[in-house]
């Protein structure tokens, strides 16, 4: 679903990215590394918004970023991309029409997104009246418009509590087994034991990939944590 080949990106004049390599199937991957090392760059060049000096980068059969992606990826940003002062379902409503959807589909398509995220009875509340999770879930909402085949998600569940996160990693498991390829960066080590593989990422390289118990065993760690800081350590 993503193919990512020789990919070089350069920000603040500093190489970020050098002749990066990568394949992205389905289920759901996720990306850990420390911070700094290149995970929301590697998602900007998914999503087609970041300057690069070289390589390819395709989605779903496409060069990244190209016209025919535009309802066939979701992506959700650190920031809250929602706006605040409109309901939720206003705001649905006001991002279908960005990805220009039919009319006629429009109330079958925000009522889809609401069920798939739980957010059916606050459909009607102002989204600065939600809490910090709820309003994660409009944006995730908002990302899940279009049915998108690939979903990319930068540290989703950042200052969520335990009960909302382990419901969002249910909502991306069946997000994932409709078909869709769900890639999330993330520094919570007990959520990278919920990922179908993960990429481990130092200094813009990839230095791991695998299910997260090859990666434990190829660490000889007995979690996820022991081996992300043993093979950063040695690779180092
Ligand atoms: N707007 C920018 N201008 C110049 N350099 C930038 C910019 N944004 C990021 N960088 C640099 O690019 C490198 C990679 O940053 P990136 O945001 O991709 O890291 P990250 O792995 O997502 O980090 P974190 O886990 O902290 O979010 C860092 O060295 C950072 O200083």
């Amino acid at each position: 679903m993503v193919e990512v080949r020789g990919l070089s990106v350069v920000r603040g004049g500093r190489p970020v990215l050098e002749g990066l390599d990568l394949d992205v199937g389905g289920g759901v991957t996720g990306l850990l590394g420390p911070s700094g090392c290149g995970k929301t760059t590697l998602i900007r060049c998914l999503v087609g918004v970041q300057r690069v000096a070289g390589g390819t980068v395709r989605v779903l059969g496409e060069p990244a970023g190209s016209r025919p992606l535009r309802d066939r990826v979701g992506y959700v940003t650190q920031q809250a991309s929602v706006y605040d002062d409109l309901g939720v379902e206003e705001n649905l409503r006001f991002f279908a029409r960005v990805l220009r959807t039919p009319s006629a589909s429009v109330d079958a398509e925000v009522d889809r997104v609401l069920t798939t995220v739980g957010l059916t009875d606050h459909r009607s509340s102002l989204v600065r009246a939600l809490s910090g999770g709820q309003r994660s879930r409009v944006g995730l909402a908002a990302a899940l418009l279009g049915d998108p085949g690939l979903l990319v998600l930068d540290e989703p569940t950042v200052g969520l509590d335990p009960v909302l996160r382990r419901d969002l990693w249910e909502v991306f498991h069946a997000i994932a087994g409709r078909g869709a390829a769900i890639l999330v960066s993330s520094h919570a080590m007990d959520e990278a034991e919920r990922c179908d593989r993960l990429l481990l990422m130092r200094e813009g390289r990839v230095i791991a990939d695998g299910t997260p118990a090859a990666i434990r065993e190829r660490a000889g760690a007995a979690d996820v944590e022991g081996a992300f800081l043993r093979l950063v350590g040695e690779a180092s």
